[in-house]
């Protein structure tokens, strides 16, 4: 078989020295004196692949021998963030190539940071993806990620005058050597056309699909190696690629654009990530792409199931589909069409198994974020498919008139087709009558699903709906980026919390040990110093490690209320401009996050921040007590810089707008605090680690649904409340703005006269809470006791503990163990 000799598979110091430095010159073609920083983090790169492939092929063929249930993870994002550092974790390799590159005077954190990052997604959804994928492999369950390789991530941000500007993200210039290219199980897929239908040999009436277009798919794949385990799973990325790269007879005729023009339409289809969070556009290229990956994956799934030999009637026994919100819906119609048109099965035993096949995860309750695609579009692109969303429709709704006769008002609401105005499809209906199970992403969000996004739904189907709270991976969150805490919390309770993080619990018998406080201190100071050190080098601004690191970083949407963050800082600089004495808790505000580029509100929240921030840094009467800095750029490699250096989590959304979060557990189980309201994963959070552990403030959802009811008037509450009128006086006067009254005026104005996310509301319990905050910060024992609780109280939200739950309760699979590589 394959050679097994040390320099692939060794894991001395000794052989992991001599795999990076034959590496750097077979595989870069250098040596030392000629090699960049690049060829350094690609030799390394490839050697540690290396020590993936063994584990890699071992897995796929135990898979195959096994004809083992899988799970397919659908998802148009992936942030999985770099790959280097999560793998050395792993392989438990972490200090050993740390040596090993240092006995070279090479700086592994160096190295590290060569690494372009894979922003193949937008935020919360797309991260929890890749958390998932690393929570399946830890655990050994069967599983691929299929979903688009973008030629262009989630854009660069960067900063000019305080205002976002965007900037291509070009990961792939330098190669990515976590990838393998596999064309040989590339895959046709077809566009737009028109369909015909005809009488087959057997004399039934089958339909055909006629194309206008038809692209390659070609996968990537990607290992996926679980934490101390021999498991790797893969993530299967697809590239679009024209089946004709060149058109010879146009290049003859002259017609030079026309020889490539193929080649550029189709190429198109990979080429870059919607940066939009939250907000359908309904353009054309997003359904494209959506339909593209969908159809080369299940093509991929049939190509393995009957590759494995097994009946197309198992499909739904070999392969459990997650649906990661709408955007790969369109699979249950792509499905359809696979088993009628291509492997000619009745309609009922293509829909018993397409509906046995998938389940489907809502991860908003926004309106405007729910898919819908309007009929004449959507037909253009896919005929056939809507051909097949009629006959579901029909049927459907069938279902309907029998469980609820009469009702004609509820058949309109449930129709997979909007005919209120110009026709849409609505692409979460069709996921719910596609799927067998339907979940929310926390014990709130579901319930609102329950009663109502989704409760005509809930009252056909009650036994689909489910709860999965969200998770997150403590591998890259904690061991990978909190190393010190990582190791002393090993050196307390042993090391087996990292794949069963409710061991945390054990933390809480030394809550109240001084010592133990002591070097928990020590140990966020030390993080703080680090992330000073690094703030000082991207933004110049100085920030004292002793201040209390208050934190908020996620995208930027006014439900989650950055804004709201501001008045918060404006409000104690006026208190300290009306008296310089005063008594305030020094503060480092930090924010970091990306807003879409249409999203015009929150680029202007982005450069309401830095535009304070220019202010209160700067003026002397603050003496340093406040300073505010934007980390430019957040993404996941700036995330395991920041959660570990958190004194405060700021999760201060409009309650019923944030389905989950997942940022919020990353702060609590690196032993932040938070601040929030009972929204998403907030309820459950301050459930784990106690009432008295959480600070609280804020409407209720129930009250702000009231509210909306009622009526609400926010020039009420500025009217009443003299600080908050005077922070909001200070902006319009255009304080911060170098006198400019005029840039503000459009987020004064909407918090003025709609205040949709009740931010004034909100104000002065924010504020208040914010003291409380204050005071027990200065109580270090104090707030020593109550993070290390968050830390010990909050072990339920790693994502093993999810996953373990879709397994039991939505997929119904079982680990399959792989024999570790001798
Ligand atoms: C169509 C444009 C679009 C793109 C992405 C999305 C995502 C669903 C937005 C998203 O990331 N939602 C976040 O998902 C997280 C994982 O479940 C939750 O923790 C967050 O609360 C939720 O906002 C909606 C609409």
């Amino acid at each position: 078989g394959v050679s097994k000799s040390s320099h692939r598979t060794g894991m001395t110091v000794e052989d992991l020295k001599q795999a990076f430095l034959d590496n750097l010159f077979y595989d870069q073609g250098k040596f030392p004196a000629l090699a960049t920083q690049h060829d350094y983090y690609m030799a390394l790169a490839y050697a540690v692949r290396d020590r993936l492939l063994q584990r890699w092929n071992q897995t796929a063929a135990t898979y195959t021998a096994e004809g083992s249930r899988t799970v397919a993870y659908f998802s148009a994002e992936f942030l999985m963030g770099p790959q280097l550092g999560k793998n050395l974790t792993s392989l438990g390799i972490y200090d050993r190539v740390r040596d090993a590159i240092a006995s070279l005077d090479l700086d592994l954190d160096a190295l590290l940071d060569e690494e372009p990052e894979p922003g193949l997604g937008n935020g919360g959804l797309g991260r929890l993806a890749a958390c998932y994928l690393d929570s399946l492999a830890t655990l050994e369950i069967p599983a691929l990620g299929y979903g688009i390789r973008y030629e262009f991530g989630i854009f660069q941000q960067d900063l000019q005058d305080g205002w976002q500007v965007e900037k291509t993200d070009k990961w792939l210039r330098l190669g990515n050597p976590w990838e393998i290219k596999r064309p040989e199980w590339g895959v046709e897929v077809k566009f737009g056309g028109h369909t015909d239908s005809y009488l087959d040999q057997d004399g039934c009436y089958r339909v055909r699909w006629v194309p206008e277009q038809t692209v390659m798919g070609i996968p990537y794949d990607t290992p996926l190696l679980g934490y101390q385990t021999a498991t790797a799973n893969t993530l299967r990325l697809w590239t679009a690629e024209a089946p004709e790269s060149f058109n010879f007879e146009s290049f003859n005729s002259g017609d030079y654009l026309g020889a490539v023009y193929e080649k550029m339409i189709s190429e198109n289809i990979s080429k870059v990530l919607y940066p939009n969070d939250d907000s359908a556009q309904g353009k054309r290229l997003r359904l494209t792409q959506q339909y593209f990956f969908v159809s080369c994956s299940l093509r991929d799934m049939l190509r393995i199931l009957i590759g494995q030999e097994l009946p197309l009637e198992k499909f739904h026994e070999k392969f459990a589909v997650q649906l990661n919100d709408t955007h790969p819906a369109i699979a249950v119609a792509e499905l359809m069409r696979l088993l009628l048109d291509e492997h000619h099965l009745n309609w009922e035993s293509a829909w018993s198994i397409t509906q046995r096949t998938f389940a489907y995860t809502n991860h908003t309750l926004l309106p405007e974020a729910l898919e819908r695609w309007p009929i004449d579009l959507f037909g253009q692109l896919l005929p056939r498919h809507l051909d097949v969303i009629y006959e579901i429709n029909h049927r459907f709704i069938d279902e309907v008139r029998i469980k609820f006769p009469g009702d004609e008002a509820r058949l309109a609401r449930l129709s997979l087709i909007d005919e209120s105005g110009e026709r849409y499809i609505r692409m979460a209906h069709l996921a719910c009558v596609g799927s067998h199970t339907i979940n929310g992403v926390a014990a709130l969000h579901t319930e609102l699903l329950k009663q109502d996004v989704l409760q005509d739904f809930y009252a056909m189907y009650p036994h689909k709906f489910q709860n999965k709270t969200n998770g997150v991976t403590p591998r890259r969150f904690m061991v990978l980026s909190n190393a010190k805490l990582t190791n002393l919390i090993t050196e307390k309770i042993g090391d087996q919390w990292v794949k069963h993080l409710d061991q945390l619990q054990q933390l809480e018998a030394f809550a109240d040990d001084p010592d133990f406080q002591n070097t928990w201190r020590e140990i966020k100071l030390s993080c703080k110093r680090d992330l000073a050190v690094f703030i000082q080098q991207q933004t110049g601004i100085v920030v004292d490690p002793h201040s209390m690191f208050d934190i908020l970083i996620k995208r930027f949407h006014e439900y989650k209320r950055q804004h709201l963050d501001v008045l918060h800082i404006i409000t104690l600089y006026n208190r300290i401009k009306a008296n310089p004495d005063i008594d305030i808790t020094p503060r480092t505000f930090i924010f970091g996050g990306k807003a879409a580029p249409g999203y015009w509100m929150a680029k202007l929240i982005i450069k309401l921040i830095n535009s304070v921030a220019d202010v209160v840094n700067r003026d002397p009467d603050v003496r340093g007590r406040l300073k505010v800095v934007f980390m430019k750029n957040f993404n996941v490699k700036l995330a395991q810089r920041l959660y570990p250096a958190a004194d405060l989590s700021e999760q201060i959304s409009t309650a019923g707008k944030e389905a989950s979060g997942t940022g919020n557990m990353k702060f609590a189980l690196n032993g932040a605090l938070t601040i929030g309201t009972l929204d998403g994963a907030n309820v459950e959070i301050r459930e784990q680690v106690g009432a008295e552990n959480f600070f609280l403030f804020g409407l209720t959802t129930e009250q702000v649904y009231k509210m909306r009811a009622e009526g609400y008037c926010p020039q009420d509450y500025y009217q009443a409340n003299p600080e908050l009128r005077l922070a909001l006086d200070r902006i319009a006067s255009g304080f911060f703005s170098h006198g400019d009254t005029e840039v503000f005026k459009p987020l004064l104005d909407g918090l003025m006269n709609h205040d949709p996310y009740f931010l004034l509301a909100d104000y002065q319990s924010y504020i208040d809470c914010q003291k409380e905050v204050g005071l027990a910060f200065k109580d270090t024992a104090r707030w020593t006791r109550m993070s290390i609780l968050n830390t010990a109280r909050t072990g339920t939200f790693s994502s093993d503990r999810a996953i373990q739950e879709y397994c039991d309760d939505i997929w119904n699979i079982q680990p399959v163990k792989v024999a570790q590589p001798d």
